[in-house]
Order: C-alpha cells, then structure tokens, then sequence
C-alpha cells in the first residue's frame, strides 16, 4: 500500500475514535490506580519502621489486613482486564483503518533520505518549512535506522542509528512506555552497520559500550574478540568512506535526487527564445470562447503545460470518483504486475462513462491536443494518489520492448502522455525530466502534455521522467496514455530520427 496515503486518508474519523478510545482508557486507568496508590502509601507508611510495625499489634493487624486482603483484591482486581480489554477491541474495530507494518516501513523508507527530519541542504534554500518542527525520538531513529538495515543499506543505517544512539544516551535509565527498542538494540545495530562499511574501530568500540550494558551477552563478546583480531591484522584501518547505495532501477538517481531537490532547471539561452505562453483554440468550437492556456515548457523533449485544464470541482470529483478504488499501484513484471519500491503511489482506472466529467476531460483532451482518444486509440483515465514519501522514480511512459502488456491493446505504443494535477502540494512532487534536467513544479488543474514518440515511431530517449517524493501533502494525478494508431493525420510520420 502507499505509504502514507493510507495513513493520512486512513479514517481520520477512525483515527478520532481511536483516540477517544485511548483518552477514556487512561482516564479509567487513572481511577483505577488512585486506590492503588493511595493502598501504596498507606503501607509504605505503615512499613516506615519496619520493627515499630511488628511490635504494634495495631499496627501489624493493618499491615496483614492490607497485605492479606487488600493486597489481592487490589492486584487482582479485573478492572484493569477490563479496560484493556475494552482498549483491545477498539483497536480491532479500526484495525484495518490504521496504517500498517507496510506503512511504516515504507513511511521509514521516505524518511529516510531526509537525514536529521530537515527539509533542506547547506547552502540552498528550503524545501520545505513546516509551521512547526516534529522532532524524531530515539526509538523512531532506530526504526528508520532498522529498515535501512534490514536491506543492507548501511549507508543510511549507520546515519538513522548514529541519531538514535545519541538520543537513546540523552534519556538512557528514562523507559518510555511505548519504545520498543533500547540503547543496547541501537549499539547492536550500528556497531554491525560500522563492520559492514568496514569500519571495523567504531565497530569494535560500540560492541565495547554494548558490553557495558548486558556484560553477559555472549554475541556480543565474541564479536568484540572478533573485530579486535581483524585490527590486529590491519583490517579495516582505513574505513573506506561510505557509499550511496545504488540501487538497479536508478542509474540516473544523483541527477533524478538534484532536480527533486532543486526544482526546475533554467532552460538555456537559444531554448528560451522559443519558449513562450500562448492561448489556443486549435480550430476546436469547444476551445473558442474559452482557449486553452499554454505554456511550452521545454522544446526538445516537447512539453507543453496547460494552465486551469479542470476546474477546483472536476478535480474534487474525480478524486471521489477514484477514492474507493484505489490501491497499490503495480507495474509490468514479465507477464505478472507487481508493486515496485520504484512507484509507491495508489491508483486506479476510470471509463469515461462513469460520470460526465470524465467523459468531457476526454473531450477537452481532444480539443486541446487535436488527436483521436476513441477506443483502442486511448487508455482510460489513469488516477493516481501518493501519499506522503510517494513517488515515481525515472521512467518511460511507452513501452521500451515489443513483449510490454500495452501492446495488447493492438493500437501501438503510447505515443502521448497528458498528465493532469488534481491537487497542490505543499512540498515536493514535481515532475523531473531527467536526461532534459529540468523539473516542472505541480500546478494545480494544470495539465502536462508531452510526446513520448519521435515522429518515427521510435521512443523519445529524452523523455525520461520521475515524480519527485512528496515532502508534505497529497500529491493527486491523473494520465492519458495516447497511443500511436489513430493520430496518423493529427501527427504524420517522419523518416527524421530529429523529428
Ligand atoms: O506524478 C508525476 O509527476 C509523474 C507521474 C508519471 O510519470 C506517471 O504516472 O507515469
Ligand atoms: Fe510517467
């Protein structure tokens, strides 16, 4: 599932109830444990002298009343069952509702490349500046610190563990009720984190610390005796310094991060002169009393934005329209479509008959574009949501090899995308070309239209694209995958591989 579409659209109404839940829970706990308490007290001060206690028979008939009677009956009292209980089958009711492990592994995973929680890099402006700063707590560190981990990325393991280990020694000897972890989880990992990088001396030095804390911890003592031999023998004296990982569907990641990370690049000089904002009727009745605005984004690949393509409410409609269908986006793998850590997103499909305004969102795409969406010539209207961390990473829009599935609707490749944003957002989400190098912020209701096809029928190298991680907010789109066959007259081939 998306990683935080769930948690954000989640219910907030079960969320709500969830924590009315939790707030009558402690209100019941705390009459609960007031006589307890106040038992507590009472025989604390009865055992101030514990001698005084025995000697007076008053005093030792209440401290063994208190003790035989009182003691049971408040220990064993089932009210604490009971509101637990209660606690439990609350949690059941909105269970499904709540984001789950996935959810937070993958909310783990979107973190983690914010390193510290803070949106931006020294030297360049903010990405994002929240109202207010949520700080991250040790255990919440370790968690992030743990997914990296848990897929050999030590890279940021080690930064994610670093932090939770500083926290956990800012509090260490203060429990927190709901951390699942501790210091001594926190120097484990990090110390073998330290070993995987190869640095074995940190390695060494954190498995000491560990040791200091539970000195019967066999593993632990054997990887101390470890890593002492292998310094003795040279190993790991000059820790080589930590690499990204690089992960096989992104060799283009450093350039995809920077245009995410810097939206927008400057066209060049020559390009800009052909850069221009215009209104556009197409010769389309439906265009003449209100055109389309244009905006050529870039020339070579040819992208174009359309400013207020929807209105605020055919963007709301089309958001409820999708709600209750969507789900975890999948890709083509071979015959089988899998969900990929490459698109964390959730969407679903829409016929143009399902409600009016899909049907003139297709009209309108006509008008603007001039080329023919009727069936086989156009795929359904495409919605997608990503939550927060949601993102798409570099991809073609057409298919790249004759076995794709989009084949199978014998209508050729997609040779055109139009790409619609339903919503702003507040940080984040833009649209990166990637070998173009430049990005495109999200404009809400605007549309993007660019071809994926060159005039020859083969694919447009230079239309490599991402949608940039959300930083903040619900990122909302809609495509319009137009494929080759029909748009023959609208879009004429060309021998030219430049065309
Ligand atoms: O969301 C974006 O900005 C890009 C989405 C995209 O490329 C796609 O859905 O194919
Ligand atoms: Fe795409």
């Amino acid at each position: 599932r998306d990683v935080l579409c769930d948690a954000e659209r989640a219910g907030s109404a079960g969320r709500r109830a969830q924590l009315r839940r939790l707030r009558s829970y402690l209100r019941d706990e705390s009459s609960r444990l007031r006589p307890l308490r106040r038992f507590y007290e009472k025989v604390q001060a009865l055992h101030q002298d514990p001698e005084a206690s025995v000697d007076n028979p008053l005093l030792a008939f209440s401290l063994i009343k208190r003790l035989h009677s009182d003691w049971p009956n408040i220990i064993y009292n089932d009210e604490a069952t009971r509101n637990t209980q209660a606690l439990h089958a609350g949690l059941r009711e909105v269970e499904q509702e709540l984001p789950g492990a996935e959810d937070l592994d993958g909310a783990a995973r979107a973190v983690k490349g914010l390193a510290n929680g803070v949106f931006q890099r020294a030297g360049h402006p903010p990405l994002y500046s929240p109202g207010w700063r949520a700080s991250l707590f040790a255990d919440d560190c370790f968690h992030v610190g743990k997914v990296a981990y848990d897929t050999g990325d030590y890279y940021h393991s080690i930064a994610w563990l670093e932090e939770a280990v500083s926290l956990f020694h800012l509090s260490y000897g203060s429990w927190n009720l709901e951390d699942r972890s501790s210091l001594e989880d926190a120097l484990d990992h990090l110390a073998f984190s330290y070993f995987m990088a190869e640095n074995i001396s940190h390695a060494l030095s954190l498995s000491r610390e560990f040791l200091r804390y539970d000195p019967s911890n066999q593993r632990v003592s054997r990887n101390v005796a470890k890593y002492k031999k292998l310094l003795e023998m040279g190993m790991g004296a000059s820790a080589r310094p930590l690499q990204r990982p690089n992960s096989t569907h992104l060799q283009t990641r450093d350039a995809y991060e920077e245009l995410c990370q810097h939206p927008r690049g400057q066209p060049d000089p020559e390009q800009l002169l052909h850069l221009s904002c215009s209104y556009e009727t197409n010769n389309s009745p439906f265009l003449l009393l209100q055109p389309a605005k244009k905006e050529m984004v870039w020339i070579q690949p040819h992208v174009a934005l359309y400013h207020d393509f929807i209105t605020d409410a055919e963007a709301e409609t089309i958001k409820g329209l999708a709600g209750p269908w969507l789900q975890r986006s999948v890709v083509a793998s071979g015959e089988k479509q899998q969900k990929a850590e490459y698109w964390i997103s959730k969407s679903t499909w829409l016929k143009d008959t399902v409600d009016p305004v899909v049907h003139a969102l297709d009209q309108r795409i006509i008008a603007v574009t001039g080329l023919d969406l009727w069936p086989p010539y156009a795929e359904y209207l495409q919605v997608v949501n990503y939550g927060l961390g949601g993102h798409y990473e570099p991809h073609f829009d057409h298919a790249t090899s004759t076995k794709s599935p989009l084949y199978r609707m014998k209508s050729g490749n997609r040779i055109a995308t139009v790409m619609i944003y339903l919503s702003a957002v507040e940080a984040g989400g833009s649209t990166a070309f990637i070998y173009a190098n430049f990005s495109v912020p999200v404009v809400k209701n605007a549309a993007l239209f660019w071809w994926n096809l060159r005039r020859n029928g083969n694919g447009d190298g230079d239309t490599l694209h991402a949608g940039c991680p959300v930083l903040a907010g619900d990122k909302w789109v809609v495509n319009k995958w137009i494929h080759e066959h029909g748009q023959e007259f609208q879009r004429p081939c060309s021998a030219d591989p430049h065309d």
